[in-house]
Order: C-alpha cells, then sequence, then structure tokens
C-alpha cells in the first residue's frame, strides 16, 4: 500500500502529521508484538490515511520500511489518541510526547486500549456509514446490541482483538495488505454454506484508499471456549492423553474443508503442478536459510522431500484452505471444536494465501503443532504427539473419506515447508521457541526421502513410514 493521502483531520495535512508523529512511531512501531519488521528499523515512515474518528482520536494507515529498495514497505492500522495529559488509567498505553508539529507538547497513545474509542468503533460498526475513506458495514440481519463493555484481549497476536460483553470479538488488522482479507471473505462463505465451525462475521469495516483493503471484522465471542494449544499442554501437564479430542479436531479440520470446497472454486488437482510448488517450497528454505543460519546445516537434507514432491502425480483437487492450522487457531466450546483465524500466514500476499491449495497443507500444520506442544514440555513426550497425530488423521479420514496418511510425500512436502516457515517465524518472533522447529527440521532433514534412479532411469522415491520422522 503506498502513496495516496485521504481527508485532512483538524485541518492538518498527514505531512504536517507526521512530523509530530515520526519520532514516537519509529521507537514504537517495533516494539509492537504484531510488527512484522522485527530486527529492522524503521526509517521510512509515511502516512497513507488519516481519519479523525472523533476529537482526539486518529485512524491511521503508516507505511514503514526499513531503507532497503530490495523490501517493499508494509502497512500498518493504527488508532492513536491525542491529549494533553493522559490519565494513570491509560499509562500503559502512552506512545510519547509529540515535539514538534501541529501536535507539539500534545501527549499520543494506543486508543484501542482506551474503552471510549473502543466504545465508539462498536457504535460505528452498529450503525453502518462512513467516515473518511473508511466504511462500516454489517449483517443486517444480526442486531448487535449497544453499550457492550470492550477490553482489549491480552493474548500473544499477529492483530489485536478488542472483546466486548463478552458477545462478540473485533479484530483489527494490524499489517494491512490490499484486498479482502480471508478472514472475512473466509468465514462469510462458510456461514452462507451451513458450516457452523467458524464464527460468523457480524460487521465489518473496510477503507478505499490508499486501495481497497478489509480493516477489521466482528464476529461472535465464544465465552467459555478454550484454545486447543491451552488445552493440549493442560494435557501433557497431567500427564493426559487427548486422542479423543484430536480425533474430534480431525472431523472438525474436514468438515471446513468440505464446506470451504463446496463454497469456492477447485483447483485443477496438483498433477504436475507438484514441480512448481516442490520449486516454491525450495526457494522458501534457500531464503529462510539465508535468514536463520542455524538452517544451513540442513538444507541438503531437507530438500530431499521437496524433490520427492516435484516427481508427485496427485490427482486430489485443491481448493481454499485455512492457510495457518495450529492448535492455537482452534477453539473448543463445551465438546464442539471451532476453527478460528482465517487470514492465512500474515507475511504472504493476500492474492497468495487467497489461491487453492492442497487440504493436506493444512492438515501438516496441525501435525506440527502436535510435536510443537509436546517439544514445549519437559520431559519431551514424542509418543504423545504421535498418538495425537493419528487421532487426528484418522478423525480427518472419518469425516473426509480419504486419508492424509495416504497422501505420505506430499504430507512431508508440507510438514517440512511448514517447520521452514515456523523456523523463520520463532526466529524474527520468539527466538527462544527456535529450537522447537529445529528440532523438528532435524529429524525431517536425517529422515528425508532420497531420489533413487529406477532402472529406466526416472527418479523413484521411496516413501518413508509415517512415524519415523516426527516421532523420535
Ligand atoms: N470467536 C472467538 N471466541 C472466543 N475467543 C476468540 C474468538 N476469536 C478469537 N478468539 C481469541 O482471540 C485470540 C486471537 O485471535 P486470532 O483470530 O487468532 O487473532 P490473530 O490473528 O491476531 O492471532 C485467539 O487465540 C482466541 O483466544
Ligand atoms: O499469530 P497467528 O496465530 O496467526 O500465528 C503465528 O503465531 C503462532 C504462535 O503464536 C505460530 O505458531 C507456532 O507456535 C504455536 C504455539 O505457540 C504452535 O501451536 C504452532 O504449531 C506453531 O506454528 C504460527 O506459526 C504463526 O503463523
Amino acid at each position: 500500500m503506498r502513496k495516496v493521502v485521504s481527508p485532512r483531520p483538524s485541518g492538518h495535512s498527514p505531512a504536517h502529521l507526521l512530523t509530530s508523529l515520526a519520532d514516537l512511531l519509529r521507537t514504537w512501531l517495533p516494539e509492537q508484538r504484531w510488527f512484522a519488521g522485527k530486527g529492522r528499523r524503521v526509517t521510512d515512515l509515511s502516512l497513507l490515511s488519516v481519519t479523525e474518528l472523533h476529537p482526539g482520536c486518529l485512524h491511521l494507515l503508516v507505511s514503514t520500511g526499513d531503507g532497503s529498495a530490495a523490501r517493499p514497505g508494509d502497512c500498518y492500522q493504527l488508532l492513536l489518541g491525542v491529549g494533553d495529559v493522559l490519565p494513570p488509567r491509560l499509562a500503559h498505553a502512552r506512545i510519547g510526547r509529540a515535539s514538534e508539529g501541529p501536535l507539539a507538547g500534545l501527549t499520543v497513545y494506543d486508543a484501542l486500549q482506551e474503552p471510549r474509542s473502543a466504545d465508539l468503533l462498536l457504535e460505528r460498526l452498529r450503525t453502518p456509514g462512513t467516515a473518511g475513506p473508511l466504511r462500516f458495514e454489517r449483517d443486517a440481519k444480526v442486531a448487535v446490541p449497544a453499550g457492550l463493555t470492550p477490553r482489549l484481549l491480552d493474548a500473544e497476536q499477529s492483530n489485536s482483538s478488542l472483546v466486548y460483553g463478552n458477545a462478540y470479538i473485533l479484530k483489527i488488522f494490524r499489517r494491512v495488505q490490499c484486498g479482502i482479507n480471508p478472514d472475512l471473505e473466509v468465514p462469510w462463505a462458510l456461514a452462507r454454506q451451513g458450516c457452523t465451525r467458524v464464527p460468523a462475521p457480524v460487521a465489518w469495516f473496510r477503507t478505499s484508499q490508499p486501495q481497497p483493503a478489509t480493516l477489521g471484522v466482528l464476529q461472535p465471542f465464544l465465552p467459555d471456549a478454550v484454545d486447543g494449544w491451552t488445552l493440549a499442554l493442560d494435557s501433557l501437564t497431567a500427564g493426559r492423553e487427548f486422542t479423543d479430542e484430536a480425533y474430534e479436531l480431525g472431523r472438525a479440520t474436514a468438515e471446513v474443508h468440505l464446506a470451504l470446497a463446496a463454497a469456492f472454486a477447485l483447483g485443477a488437482p496438483t498433477g504436475h503442478g507438484s514441480r512448481r510448488l516442490a520449486a516454491a517450497m525450495i526457494e522458501r528454505l534457500d531464503a529462510t536459510s539465508r535468514s536463520v543460519p542455524e538452517l544451513m546445516p540442513y538444507v541438503a537434507g531437507l530438500r530431499g522431500a521437496f524433490d520427492a514432491l516435484a516427481v508427485l502425480d496427485s490427482g486430489r483437487p485443491v481448493q481454499r484452505i485455512h492457510g495457518d492450522l495450529h492448535l492455537g487457531q482452534v477453539l473448543r466450546a463445551g465438546e464442539r471444536w471451532f476453527v478460528i483465524d482465517f487470514e492465512g500466514e500474515p507475511a504472504r500476499p493476500i492474492a497468495e494465501r487467497r489461491q487453492p491449495q492442497s487440504p493436506v497443507r493444512d492438515v501438516a500444520g496441525m501435525l506440527r503443532s502436535f510435536d510443537y506442544a509436546a517439544r514445549s514440555r519437559h520431559p519431551w513426550r514424542p509418543e504423545w504427539a504421535r498418538r495425537c497425530r493419528d487421532a487426528y488423521c484418522a478423525g480427518y479420514a472419518a469425516q473426509a473419506r480419504w486419508d492424509p496418511r495416504a497422501e505420505s510425500e506430499l504430507l512431508r512436502a508440507y510438514e517440512t515447508d511448514r517447520a521452514v516457515y515456523e523456523a523463520l517465524y520463532e526466529a524474527r518472533h520468539r527466538p527462544d521457541w527456535l529450537p522447537v522447529p529445529m528440532a523438528a527440521i532435524a529429524r525431517l532433514a536425517e529422515h528425508a526421502p532420497t531420489p533413487t534412479p529406477t532402472p529406466s532411469g526416472s527418479p523413484h522415491t521411496p516413501v518413508p513410514s509415517f512415524h519415523s520422522a516426527q516421532g523420535g
């Protein structure tokens, strides 16, 4: 997202406002959990859009860059409060005091932490309309009540979420990309399909400038739900099995996949497209190993999984999928699993995330997650993860009528690709966690299939057993 500028708040041009905000945001942005450019300095900063939502509350789209010509800048959505004095209860929201420009002497803070601004956002969503380039819309069939008490969710998130009265949750996308966000598009389509595994959007807001983009989505909040990651860790801590839950989760995943296949156009079977997919995975491996040197010793071993994929002729069609499925993206309320966060991998371009892909990719994401959970507790219990993985695939097979374990090369390639993604994610966001995906990478590299020439000279890949690579 670049360049265009929207209406002027209270008579100040964005360029003028930037003189007040630039220094503050250069320091504050990189400290935020949702800031994608971890480890990079914000050297270029510009305001793409400024909208005064109400006096003292600015909605901004800012573009940040690190000065490198090779990396395009990112666009972030901010809601900033500006005032003379910050009440002590908002001390934690303080960004700083502007020293120059039109806001000189005023204190700037993160307005999402302020109930008044959160109330106002909900009011906007309840009563559709526009504010400058922002458009607020809702499902006319759902009446959202007024006056619900807001609280900002304290979760480790890629975005920011406000919960209203334990009845609704508003996700505010932090890193904004041009186009409809799959986290609005997919749950909306699934709801139309009658799929009840996904909370259906009831309201949303978007911008038309600098380019059309989704900015936030309001959905029903499941008040008694616990996420799969917390449940899995509880089970590990208590020395309990998690296979019944994993089986049901496999069924829920398959149900969502079937609904997705019905709601969106299917793509052609992977067929010879496997070569292109393998090439993309190899490219990601090479690029990641340049950023995460710990990967270097394993690159040759890991490539085996991608080489095997390149010669695979899969007859299974591709379809829309979740794209970033793991235990943190599933919620259990009572005995029932729900799937949330259809944004896909936030670092990838939206156009790519909306492409049909193999459902095996989601399955691989969840299988990696069982491994993650088992790895994050001492002593490591590989058998626990192996049983969960098996139960999950069995549940999936029972619902989908095909077993992901039968797609062993595809599954292995996607698991390897996911582990590489995780290594990059952890190196950037949580370096202490890097050993978790690295342990899987070491195993996957060690057990990687080696394409061997067949008597006819065409490559033949021995299929490793499903358990050998991940189980121990
Ligand atoms: N509909 C919901 N009901 C209950 N909790 C939810 C719901 N949607 C999200 N959450 C909670 O919010 C957290 C973050 O949501 P998520 O969509 O994964 O955001 P992000 O993309 O920022 O990671 C989840 O882990 C979950 O705890
Ligand atoms: O923010 P998102 O939930 O969209 O996803 C990102 O952050 C996740 C961590 O919060 C990360 O997931 C990795 O860690 C999880 C445990 O914290 C584990 O369950 C996942 O299997 C593992 O991939 C995810 O990769 C990232 O996209």
